[in-house]
């Protein structure tokens, strides 16, 4: 647990999703995985948030006021040899109201490095990512190679 507490950083973001100019389907955030841990988010009741399921559909999120919602991230999907799914996900505006969310990303310290533990690899589970230092992997997901491949996980560290 120490080892945890000691590992991990927090960002608690804001962020203002504008009112659509048109009556058609907005853009908010283009699709994308979270490179934290994990992502606690909570909105104003301006829906918008669309998670991408294995199957390939988009869902809406419809959260009651009093949610919150959690998302994994490529740094705990990688941490489990990939038994925790991390989600694409976007944000579409539509309507005539601006969407605020806040989200909190828990995200490894600089230096740490994501290695799956050798219980969750084996002949079943062969390893998905070599182990990598987390802050490597977001300063090569914002590189243009980065930013145009499919996953960045897979590029920069996949087996
Ligand atoms: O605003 C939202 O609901 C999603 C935000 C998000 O996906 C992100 O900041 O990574
Ligand atoms: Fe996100």
């Amino acid at each position: 647990m120490d080892e945890h507490m000691n590992s991990t950083n927090y960002l608690l973001r804001l962020m203002k999703y504008k009112t659509p100019q048109s009556s058609e389907n907005e853009m908010g955030l283009s699709s994308h995985t979270d490179k934290s841990n994990i992502t606690i988010l909570y909105q104003n009741q301006v829906n918008g948030l669309q998670i991408l399921t294995k199957d390939g559909q988009w869902i809406n999120v419809d959260p009651t006021p009093d949610t919150f919602i959690v998302l994994i991230g490529d740094s705990l999907h990688a941490w489990t040899n990939g038994r925790i799914h991390a989600p694409f996900h976007r944000v579409m505006m539509k309507g005539n109201e601006a969407r605020y969310s806040i989200g909190l990303f828990t995200i490894p310290k600089a230096g740490y490095m994501i290695k799956a533990p050798k219980e969750l690899v084996d002949e079943e589970h062969p390893l998905l990512y070599k182990p990598f230092s987390h802050l490597e992997f977001i300063t090569f997901s914002y590189t243009e190679e980065g930013m145009k491949c499919e996953s960045a996980l897979k590029t920069y560290c996949g087996v």
